[in-house]
């Protein structure tokens, strides 16, 4: 169900701490990393000519690991570095490549480009030249495989130090690290691989995994399978996308209520023509309803705002949106105390929980604990963070995503698996997977309407 742990650079030398104190020894570790990514490589099948370039620090003595373990497999591999070899593990991996060792700056380009400059260590941006030589070789190779993590992106944020290449593939040691699923160093990582290490440590923070479904039970009804309401208001669209893709959630019905009566869509979706927000609360007393989804398409006047609050007096589970996080922020942000999920995208977040400091992550888990509720931080990385610290990261969001509409789909989405589950840190984490995973089947330039057709296959892949 999870992706496997992500851990910051701080996070990964604790852990090898607690290996090298357990008795590993830190040249032992060295060699199965290095072994590990040379059998990646060599896996990828390209058996051409390498360039190995090493850094000063364990990474770069990763690299002549790679390199001794890839010319051992019958490849022809040159190794550059970057001056000495500075930790006593990377002098000795050093030492066990008996090849020539030639200046970075002036190596010939290969076929097959391995970067071991810098992975957690990395400080600051690489010099000019280096980062410059850097992105010339990797654009002359064929293949090109970051050991650990692009050289010149910062471990914990994912921001790029210095000039970063786009890479082939990534090969991540021993565990995910922020930058490999945080933006902008994500688009640098390329295909993302995980060599593994004896040691195996794990974090609250996760990759977002493939989610198991379930199918409904043999003697379920539309209302043990869960009730969603939807709250419409001025723009229509946005919550009829939503109420369909709560519809298509694996929920047992939903009711949508607005001032207007759609004249199409899924006639399986109840519609109550309700206007005034007394009228809205009367409707929330149904005790049947498992979510309540209020925000896409709600508008941000005080007809808006009055819609909001029954909603949010009403004691069911929210999932709030769009409009609805924007009037919250207006009114100074507002702890949840309740089972609810908040999707704000960059805009939306900064509204509702100003300028925090630290990664999306960090950012995502402050506004999780501060709000009480499970918070959905949009975007090409998408971050969801429970107040008790849970943390899931998905990465590989395609960029088509980027249209009008998508992230009403989201938001019925979760407020689907939400009355569903009645978990909203579950129930969030599968309507991103299940999101993402509807968009890897559209065909690109599709519109938020083709993700609600493709929802199904996404669901019947996790069953
Ligand atoms: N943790 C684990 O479990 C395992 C870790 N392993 C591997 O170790 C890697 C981490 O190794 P690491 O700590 O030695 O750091 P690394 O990235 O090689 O660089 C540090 C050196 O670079 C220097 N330096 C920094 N920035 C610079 C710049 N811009 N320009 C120039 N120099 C710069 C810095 O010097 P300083 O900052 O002190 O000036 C220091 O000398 C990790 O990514 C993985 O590949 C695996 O082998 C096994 C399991
Ligand atoms: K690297």
């Amino acid at each position: 169900m999870t992706g496997g742990a992500i851990l910051t650079a701080a996070q990964m030398r604790a852990a090898e701490q607690a290996a090298f104190d357990a008795g590993i020894d830190p040249y032992d570790l060295m060699e199965q990393a290095g072994a590990a990514a040379a059998e990646i490589i060599w896996r990828a099948g390209h058996k051409r000519d390498v360039l190995v370039l090493c850094g000063p620090g364990n990474n770069g003595g990763d690299g002549f690991v790679i390199a001794r373990r890839l010319r051992e497999r019958g490849l022809s591999v040159r190794v550059a570095a970057l001056g000495e070899s500075r930790t006593s593990s990377a002098q000795r991996a050093r030492k066990a490549w008996d090849g020539p060792v030639e200046d970075v700056m002036t190596a010939a380009p290969a076929t097959q480009l391995v970067d071991a400059l810098f992975g957690t260590g990395l400080s600051r941006g690489l010099d000019e030249p280096v980062a410059e030589r850097l992105c010339a070789l990797v654009a002359h190779a064929t293949a090109s495989y970051a050991i650990d993590l692009p050289s010149g992106v910062e471990t914990d944020s994912g921001a790029l130090l210095s000039a970063t290449p786009r890479f082939g593939a990534c090969i991540a040691l021993g565990a995910w690290k922020p930058a490999h699923l945080l933006h902008p160093a994500a688009g640098h990582c390329g295909r993302l691989m995980l060599g593994p290490l004896d040691m195996a440590p794990d974090n609250d923070v996760q990759r977002l995994g493939a989610p198991l479904l379930t199918a409904p039970a043999a003697d379920a009804h539309k209302y043990s399978r869960g009730l969603v309401a939807v709250v419409g208001g001025g723009m229509p669209g946005a919550s009829l996308l939503a109420s369909e893709a709560a519809a298509r959630s694996g929920a047992g019905s939903v009711r949508r209520l607005a001032a207007d009566m759609p004249t199409s869509g899924p006639h399986a979706i109840i519609n109550r023509q309700v206007d005034r927000a007394d009228a809205i609360a009367e409707q929330l007393t149904d005790k049947r309803i498992a979510a309540l989804l209020v925000g896409p398409g709600l508008g941000l006047d005080e007809v808006a705002r009055a819609r909001l609050r029954a909603a949010l007096d009403s004691g069911h589970r929210l999932v709030l949106d769009a409009d609805a996080l924007t009037l919250l922020g207006e009114e100074g942000g507002r702890t949840m105390g309740r089972e609810a999920i908040l999707t704000p995208h960059e805009g939306e977040f900064r509204r509702l929980f100003g300028d925090l400091p630290g990664s999306k992550i960090d950012r995502a888990c402050a506004a999780a604990r501060s709000s009480g509720a499970v918070v959905v931080y949009k975007g090409a990385d998408s971050v969801i963070a429970a107040p008790d610290g849970r943390v899931a990261v998905a990465g590989g969001a395609t960029p088509w995503l980027s249209t009008a509409g998508t992230g009403d789909v989201l938001a019925g989405l979760a407020a689907g698996r939400l009355a569903v589950t009645g978990d909203p840190f579950r129930a969030a984490c599968e309507a991103v997977w299940l999101h993402g995973d509807a968009a890897r089947r559209c065909r690109p330039a599709f519109v938020a309407d083709d993700l609600l057709a493709a929802l199904p296959a996404a669901i019947a892949a996790r069953l």
